[in-house]
């Protein structure tokens, strides 16, 4: 809709350049220089990492301390309420008050976006259809579940049409069903309405199926940023599993020499081999291999590392501290 008609791949919707951001006795974002295309992009960092101070820069409600950011274009030291009205957001906090209905509430965020009356309810009806609230909808929110006032919270950030939106940790304190819910949801507001969608959380394995790109932040640094595919492709590696044979008691054993002598990198683990692919010759590279032990072939698949197994294997010792909850959430 409103970005895919207007907007080219190769142009970004959100910009920062050495954006820096100190507290007094914490800096929450340190030279942080990054590209945002249009898509939706996952904005991963522990807590504490500096997402939510990022997003109320840019949203123009809090000063850098030094560097530059442009929202669609804009700069948040002097656009912020331009931005604001282009930009949806959707906070990381319960902030619903509890004795309004929903279609109360998001009409009344639609109203103070600027829709007069009629476009206000007919956009509220449509919001709340499309984020799956139904005859629930005129019920006080004080009385709803935590994932239906997420989705209000969703709602409310996506009614005025706007051609972004931001949404700080919109799966808290969902239950595994609820998350995967939501992030569909969130999903589709790019795929069906075009809308960017910059998404945070602190769980690293949670957005690499719904974003298309993934920045990850740590103590404000930015540690990361590449499409979702190169996350989980650059190290893609083949599982390979070898009967034994008489003449080779350790066939697993026998092909990692077999695979190492033909210039492969590979390692065992227990009776598997991880081979990494080099190319498309690997896989025949590892067949001719394990034929000419005259051992058989149990299973040679793909395997596509998840964005948290990289991070647990590569960086762990880079890191100060461990990303809260990376590994359980990845599997
Ligand atoms: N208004 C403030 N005054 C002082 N320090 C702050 C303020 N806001 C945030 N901080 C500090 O800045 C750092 C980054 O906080 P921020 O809220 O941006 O992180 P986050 O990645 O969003 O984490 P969380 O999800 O826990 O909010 C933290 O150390 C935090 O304590």
């Amino acid at each position: 809709m409103a970005l895919n008609g207007t907007y080219g791949r190769n142009v970004t919707v959100i910009e920062t350049e050495s954006l820096t951001k100190r507290y007094p006795r914490v800096t929450a974002l340190d030279r942080l220089t990054m590209g945002i295309a249009p898509g939706v992009t996952g904005l991963v960092g522990a807590n504490g990492a500096g997402k939510s101070t990022l997003i109320k820069i840019l949203l123009g409600l809090a000063p850098a301390t030094e560097g530059t950011a442009s929202v669609l274009g804009l700069d948040v030291r002097t656009h912020g309420a331009q931005i604001r009205a282009g930009v949806g957001y959707m906070p990381e906090h319960d902030c619903l008050p509890p004795d309004v209905s929903a279609t109360e509430f998001v009409v009344h965020m639609a109203r103070m976006s600027g829709l007069p009356p009629t476009v206000a309810r007919e956009r509220t009806a449509d919001t709340l259809r499309h984020v799956g609230l139904y005859e629930e909808r005129y019920r006080p929110m004080g009385g709803y579940s935590t994932g239906m006032k997420q989705r209000v919270k969703l709602a409310q950030a996506l009614v005025h049409d706007p051609r972004l939106v931001l949404l700080d940790e919109p799966t808290n304190g969902l239950d595994p069903v609820g998350r995967d819910e939501m992030l569909g949801l969130i999903r589709r507001v790019w795929t069906d309405f075009g809308i960017s969608v910059l998404v945070t959380s602190h769980l690293l394995g949670e957005l690499e199926r719904t974003s298309d790109h993934i920045v990850v932040i740590d103590g404000g640094k930015l540690l990361r940023s590449s499409s979702t595919r190169e996350f989980t492709q650059a190290t893609a590696s083949l599982a390979v599993e070898v009967t034994d044979s008489d003449r080779h008691p350790d066939g697993t054993r026998a092909t990692l020499d077999a695979l190492v002598a033909a210039g492969l990198t590979a390692q065992a683990d227990g009776h598997r081999l991880l081979v990494d692919i080099a190319d498309e010759s690997t896989y025949d590279i590892v067949r001719d291999a394990v034929a000419g032990l005259g051992l058989g072939l149990i299973r040679m698949e793909q395997r596509r590392h998840r964005i948290a197994e990289l991070f647990t294997d590569r960086d762990a010792a880079a890191r100060p501290r461990p990303m809260e909850g990376g590994g359980r959430d990845a599997a």
